[in-house]
């Protein structure tokens, strides 16, 4: 096993299920890490960052005032920076942490119940600067961001305006006088709003804001802005910042206001890669892409893919470790009670988070490689593959985290009412993802930018034209015929792209007749938008089930057997799950019976006894330190009631044996004299 240690004592039933798994754990880990090297260096990184103790506190995190917690936050995250500078890099083979693996990142989860307030610095200031700066200006800025002698955000949301970027209100004014830019915030709405770190932690920040010069607005363009004094911290004057309260989650990063009077940064502080203005005010436009300044979002919804992935292995880890230990009801009265993983219905809400966390983590691996060869291509100045991927990562965006969201709730629902202790680790698991589903873009807005795509790509192949790679079945869609079921896995994911094939025509033609009936493009479009969503999420879902499988079928070529057997039934419950998810869909688009259907949910549950054996492997096989998992339930010696109780003892209400309140207010209100 992966994770061992000779003294621990480890529950007799958790020990029983790591006896009966038949197949290699570490194989897996191997396969969810990305190869056996990946595997050893993360576990590296994980010694030298995690046995030193420097992530734990002394007191729970959640028994903290808010400001206790942020400070506390904002200690730990100096120790693992200071961390990441000296040790972590260079054993991730990173010429500078700046340039942050997943594997750091993932770490740094022990240090952090919900995030750091550096969060931002490294997952969008520094990009930010290495996407969207003239390689001089990179030369100034990087170091020093890198070095962490300045710490950042990216303010671009305002309270006004998230999702509709080309409706900010903040604008920089080019001053040719003074050859300054001036920022101001003209309205409340134009105030920024969101940012993690900017309430009180970071002293720079990116701004977006609506660019004018020479009496003409072109736009919104991105600026490096100091917001505070480098040495006192102070906001500087023409700044107005803070903090913008208690939140769902996220109560670590002091997400803040800012906004701007009349305030002035030198010329150089817009990032200047993809247009500048020089001297004399003139507007350049270098870049050959309209939306390259949204280059860092693009960025960021790639490694959320990654991100959600994770959580849930997380989440499924704590709930399949919980329902091995916990017994309950007694369906067959001379036995004992079973494990609730023996249920069925709970195999049903477990299994399926566990092979979406593997078919998450594979296709991020596989988005990750796709995007880096577009950059590829974008560095020899060819944009050509940016719509395709921006379609691609704005879906994956959307459904991975909305997934993730989802299945981590139902995660906690299966751990019953230990779930919902703060100390199971899922609840802060819950809240951190499910904002995921709106930051870097809201769900239903990403899925209608690849639903543009679709439709784009839909009227090409209606004119024979060529189509790119992700939407190529699309070409099938003309047949006149419903596709052909057939419940093998190759068959479903045919299936699945005749769906989105399927819906998307359904929108064309909607949006057809609606405009003979004289509604306006825009109008058609509007009205066509349930439907539209729909059918970027069918598309979606069949460029996750292929790749998933693909990857799977190549990644275990050269596996043991049982490896092989256990990988291939997650990937089969996954078509599965996701087949009778949308049996209506699939009655409209396939050729698939009544008959076909009632044999899939059978095979399905048959499917489910199958990889129960196996279910603690398998998330033994995520290998998360416990350090990872801040979970009472989900440990791995699985000691969940000596750990609630030990808990409970360290609530801060259990030091007195009487509470204050019984003399102010319980004691005279019994005693008829309130
Ligand atoms: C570790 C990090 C933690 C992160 C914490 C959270 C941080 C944040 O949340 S930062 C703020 C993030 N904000 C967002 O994501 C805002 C979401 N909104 C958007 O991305 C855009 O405004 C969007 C895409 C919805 C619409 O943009 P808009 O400029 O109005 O474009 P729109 O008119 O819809 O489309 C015009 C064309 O641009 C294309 N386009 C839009 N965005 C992109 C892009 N990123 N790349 C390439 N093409 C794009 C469209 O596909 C469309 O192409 P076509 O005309 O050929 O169909
Ligand atoms: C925890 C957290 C951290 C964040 N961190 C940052 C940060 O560091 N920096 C930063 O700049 N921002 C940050 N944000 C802001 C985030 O990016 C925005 O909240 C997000 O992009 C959604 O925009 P919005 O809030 O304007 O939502 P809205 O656009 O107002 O969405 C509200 C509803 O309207 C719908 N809607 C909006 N437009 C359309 C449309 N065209 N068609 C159909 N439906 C539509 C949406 O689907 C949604 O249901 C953060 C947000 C959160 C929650």
């Amino acid at each position: 096993m992966t994770q061992t240690n000779n003294n621990m004592t480890v529950n007799p039933d958790l020990a029983m299920e790591r006896a009966k798994c038949n197949f290699n754990v570490l194989e897996v880990t191997h396969i969810f890490d990305g190869g056996e090297r990946n595997t050893l260096q993360r576990k590296k990184i994980e010694d030298v960052a995690l046995n030193s103790g420097a992530s734990k506190d002394a007191l729970g995190e959640e028994h903290m005032s808010p400001k206790e917690k942020y400070e506390n936050a904002v200690r730990k995250s100096c120790i693992y920076a200071t961390m990441m500078k000296n040790e972590l890099a260079e054993l991730s083979g990173l010429e500078s942490f700046g340039v942050s693996s997943p594997v750091i990142r993932r770490t740094a989860d022990a240090f952090f119940k919900e995030v750091s307030p550096f969060l931002l610095h490294l997952g969008m200031f520094v990009p930010t600067i290495m996407g969207q700066c003239t390689p001089e200006q990179q030369s100034y800025w990087l170091p020093r961001a890198l070095d962490m002698q300045i710490i950042g955000t990216y303010a671009q949301t305002e309270l006004g305006h998230g999702t509709f970027i080309r409706g900010l209100e903040t604008t920089a004014t080019y001053d040719p006088e003074t050859e300054e830019f001036v920022l101001h915030s003209p309205t409340l709405s134009s105030y920024k709003w969101w940012a993690g770190g900017l309430g009180k932690t970071v002293n720079y920040c990116i701004v977006v804001a609506q660019l004018y010069t020479k009496g003409e607005c072109h736009g919104t363009h991105p600026f490096i802005v100091q917001i505070r004094d480098e040495d006192t911290h102070v906001p500087l004057p023409g700044i107005k910042v803070g903090e913008i309260g208690p939140k769902m989650g996220f109560n670590t990063a002091d997400n803040g206001f800012l906004g701007f009077d009349h305030y002035r940064i030198p010329r150089e502080h817009m990032l200047m890669k993809n247009a500048q203005v020089l001297k004399d005010g003139t507007y350049v436009k270098v870049a050959r892409h309209g939306k390259l300044t949204y280059g860092t979002m693009v960025f960021v919804r790639v490694v959320l893919v990654n991100e959600v992935a994770f959580n849930l292995a997380k989440a499924s880890t704590i709930a399949v470790r919980y329902s091995a230990i916990r017994r309950q009801s007694k369906p067959k009265p001379d036995e004992v009670e079973p494990q609730i993983l023996d249920y069925v219905t709970q195999q049903h809400k477990l299994f399926i988070a566990i092979a979406t966390a593997h078919a998450l983590q594979l296709c991020s691996t596989w988005l990750w490689e796709s995007f880096s060869a577009v950059l590829a291509q974008m560095k020899g100045g060819n944009t050509d593959t940016l719509p395709e991927f921006h379609a691609l990562s704005s879906c994956l965006k959307a459904i991975s985290t909305s997934d993730s969201a989802h299945l981590i709730e139902q995660c906690r629902h299966a751990c019953g009412g230990h779930g919902y202790m703060i100390s199971s680790g899922i609840p802060n698991l819950y809240n951190f993802v499910s904002a995921t589903r709106t930051y870097e873009g809201d769900y239903t807005v990403l899925l209608l930018q690849t639903a543009r795509f679709l439709v784009k790509a839909y009227e090409q192949a209606e004119a024979k034209k060529p189509l790119t790679p992700t939407v190529s079945y699309l070409a099938h869609a003309f047949s006149g015929s419903r596709a052909t079921w057939d419940n093998s896995p190759d068959g479903i994911i045919r299936s699945f792209q005749a769906l989105a094939a399927g819906k998307t025509a359904v929108c064309v033609t909607n949006m057809r007749k609606r405009m003979r009936a004289g509604l306006s493009q825009v109008d058609a479009w509007e009205m066509s938008t349930i439907q539209l969503v729909a059918a970027a999420e069918a598309h979606c879902r069949a460029v996750i089930a292929d790749t998933y499988r693909k990857e799977i079928v190549r990644l275990t070529a050269n596996s043991s057997p049982n490896v092989k057997v256990v990988m291939d039934q997650l990937t089969t419950l996954y078509l599965y799950y996701w087949a009778l998810e949308r049996t209506g869909d699939l009655l409209m688009f396939t050729s698939v019976s009544q008959k076909d259907l009632v044999d899939l949910q059978i095979a399905y549950e048959e499917l489910l006894l199958k990889i129960r054996p196996n279910a603690v492997g398998l998330v033994d096989a995520f290998d998360l330190r416990d350090e990872l998992l801040h979970s009472t339930l989900g440990s791995y010696d699985g000691r969940v009631y000596e750990r609630l109780m030990e808990e409970a003892l360290k609530s801060p209400m259990n030091k007195e044996p009487v509470s204050d309140a019984y003399s102010k207010y319980l004691r005279p209100m019994m005693k008829g004299k309130l």
